[in-house]
């Protein structure tokens, strides 16, 4: 009967993925035809007072904000399309990757990592589309620590968490759940929806369990609170994904917004190589001249932002040349690469199915039961559990909290997944994953028969960096992604401790009761070496090197003069008039949780900065602003 089940489910799934694949050529192909006509019908203007480029996490926040002020007119140009509601329910997220609304982008062949992936080669999915990476990622809802922003600000002596951080926190966002109440850290009325898991399986009470016979508190970590273990507060609003880009289209109606899909964004057009005047875009391979009077803002994400900026001729000079594109800034541009690597695939296999699973997810009731009532294994992000630690507090014999006090900052987290990557028979995440034939051959194929879960150690803050850089001046060209993972030995030794702790902290009798077990199989390529030792785990973690997917650091914000950034703490590019970044690529290193919230604060703040700026800075004040600081131009 259960073979019968299983054979069900995996044609029941097959057949989905195939449906959906239709769907979302159909999908893509009805936003192409509105965007078509409405280029055909409208004349559109051919100047606004703002642009901005990329309707992402932070772009749709920008310019929602901007278009808040009746005055201004504001444009959006984003190269994907709206989308369709399907592609928002929570647990499908992962069918789109690779799809025509991710830019699919791949790292090149890394040297001390991704060894278990196919020329060992990281896919980076990112989204093209109205939301962005926000309209596929995992929708996790976590802030990350107040040390990791006081190391953003070192330049500013008079930088204040409350005031410069968490008050943007609180106005981007839109709290549905259970901490509505706790209006010291949090409010409901911002544009990113944080909401409750409406389901987990037993993974979650195990995993709760165990953390607090072991002494690790269990709270809100976006509160005066930053770690222990929690349950992940995510972006999902009535059972249906809910990111910034939903926020922006609830303003279409808006007379001074105009959002333009299907626009691809080539280059930013500059007077006098110095102040930006509007940027080149082409839509439906015809190439228009946009004007943008008070600001161009750029929120193309981690790739795309520092593309833009290179194609246009601000970036490192000797690169540029390389190229072909002559330089008009010399700019760290496509430096400080940095992002979350994680290891550890299907290293706890339980004897028993959890009821968010491969099968439940393709179960016609539990279907039936999204539909009806936004409810059930469908709305699972695929994470149930997270915690944020730091590895000196992982040893017994210290007390968490004075642990916490001595170690402020964290330095890893673990996410608790109900599924593997053999769940689902090879069928889908072997491929998004870029996993090698042999090694799923070797290794996976021998679960089969159990039910692997994962728990992933991540590093918070690695050492390791690297850098995008343009292959030609072709703006169609992908870029050279190189994260560098796992150049720097520490990162390793985190990973390592990591899965140390995992393994301890699945001995537990909570985790007992699920029958888990530690995977022992050697996998492919370290079998040579003894079983759990520190070489073997060594050896492990360079096969298994797991993107996290939060890359930053490309255009770093930062004091002007540090020569190692991009765009100074107003968001504005380094020497550069009327030109700003805020995204992704701004964040001057990781923070110590998934980022999108992060980026999404930077959006409130750079929308709030740009607001005034572009108040202050009209007339010819921005020529003096060549010659003076802000403050003192306004003055004269
Ligand atoms: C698979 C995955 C899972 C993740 N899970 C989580 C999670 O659970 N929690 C979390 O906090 N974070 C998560 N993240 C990370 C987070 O979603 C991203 O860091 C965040 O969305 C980045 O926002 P952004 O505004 O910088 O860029 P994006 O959201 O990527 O926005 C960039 C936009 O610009 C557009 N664009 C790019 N170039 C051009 C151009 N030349 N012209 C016009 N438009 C252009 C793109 O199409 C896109 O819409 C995840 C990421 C991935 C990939």
């Amino acid at each position: 009967m259960f073979v019968m089940v299983k054979y069900f489910s995996l044609a029941a799934f097959f057949v989905g993925l195939i449906g959906f694949l239709f769907y979302t050529n159909l999908c893509n192909f009805s936003n192409k035809f509105y965007a078509y006509i409405e280029d055909f019908y409208y004349e559109l203007d051919k100047e606004y007072d703002y642009i901005v480029v990329g309707a992402g996490s932070a772009g749709s926040v920008i310019a929602s904000r901007l278009s808040e002020d009746p005055n201004a007119t504001v444009l959006v140009l984003e190269a994907g399309g709206f989308g369709c509601s399907l592609l928002d329910i929570p647990a499908i997220a992962p069918l789109l990757h690779g799809t025509i609304f991710d830019w699919q982008y791949k790292t090149i062949p890394q040297n001390y990592a991704c060894e278990a992936f196919e020329n060992k080669v990281s896919f980076w999915p990112m989204g093209k589309l109205i939301g962005g990476t926000g309209r596929l990622n995992n929708m996790m809802y976590t802030r990350g620590h107040p040390e990791d922003y006081k190391s953003w600000y070192t330049g500013l002596p008079d930088f204040d968490y409350h005031r410069d951080i968490l008050t943007y926190f609180k106005k981007a966002e839109n709290q549905a759940g259970i901490y509505l109440n706790d209006s010291e850290y949090h409010s409901s009325n911002g544009p990113l929806t944080a909401n409750d898991l409406t389901f987990v399986s037993e993974l979650y009470e195990a995993v709760v369990t165990t953390a607090r016979d072991m002494g690790f508190p269990v709270r809100d970590i976006n509160s005066q609170f930053s770690t222990g273990f929690s349950q992940p507060q995510v972006n999902v609003k009535s059972g249906s994904r809910f990111s910034t880009g939903h926020h922006l289209l609830q303003q279409y109606y808006r007379p001074n917004l105009r959002i333009k899909t299907f626009s691809y964004v080539e280059k930013i057009m500059f007077k006098g190589n110095f102040e930006a005047y509007g940027v080149k875009h082409r839509l439906f391979n015809k190439l228009y001249v946009t004007k943008a009077r008070k600001a161009v803002i750029l929120s193309a994400g981690v790739i795309g932002s520092p593309k833009l900026l290179m194609l246009s001729g601000i970036g490192d000079e000797t690169h540029l040349k390389h190229v072909g594109i002559p330089p008009i800034k010399n700019l760290p541009v496509g430096n400080g690469l940095q992002d979350h690597i994680s290891s550890g695939f299907d290293l706890i296999l339980l004897d028993k199915l959890l009821s968010v699973s491969f099968y439940s997810l393709s179960s016609l009731i539990n279907i039936l039961q999204y539909f009806l009532q936004s409810r059930g294994p469908l709305t699972t992000v695929g994470c149930e559990a997270l915690a944020i630690l730091n590895t000196n507090c992982l040893n017994e014999t210290i007390k968490y909290k004075d642990c916490e006090t001595k170690y402020r900052k964290p330095d890893f987290e673990l996410i608790f997944m109900p599924i593997g990557i053999s769940t689902d028979h090879g069928i889908h995440f072997k491929n998004i994953i870029n996993l090698r034939k042999d090694v799923w051959d070797e290794y996976f194929t021998k679960l089969s028969g159990s039910y692997p879960i994962n728990i992933l150690p991540i590093v918070l803050h690695p050492k390791s960096v690297g850098t995008v850089r343009l292959r030609d001046n072709i703006p169609s060209t992908t870029p050279i992604i190189d994260p560098n993972y796992l150049s720097d030995q520490s990162d390793l030794d985190i990973l390592i401790k990591g899965i140390k702790f995992v393994k301890k902290f699945v001995e537990a009798p909570a985790f007992l009761n699920l029958g888990a077990k530690f995977n022992k199989i050697p996998f492919p390529g370290c079998t040579h070496l003894e079983f759990d030792s520190d070489e073997y785990w060594r050896c492990y973690v360079r096969q298994v090197s797991f993107t996290l997917y939060h890359p930053v650091g490309t255009c770093r914000m930062g004091q002007e003069d540090a020569g190692e950034n991009v765009v100074d703490y107003e968001f504005k590019v380094i020497g550069m008039n009327k030109l700003f970044v805020a995204d992704a690529s701004v964040m001057p290193s990781l923070v110590s949780a998934n980022i999108n919230a992060a980026v999404v604060m930077l959006a409130e703040k750079a929308a709030d900065i740009i607001k005034n700026y572009s108040r202050l800075s009209t007339g010819f004040c921005h020529v003096r602003e060549i010659f003076f600081k802000l403050a003192i131009c306004t003055v004269l």
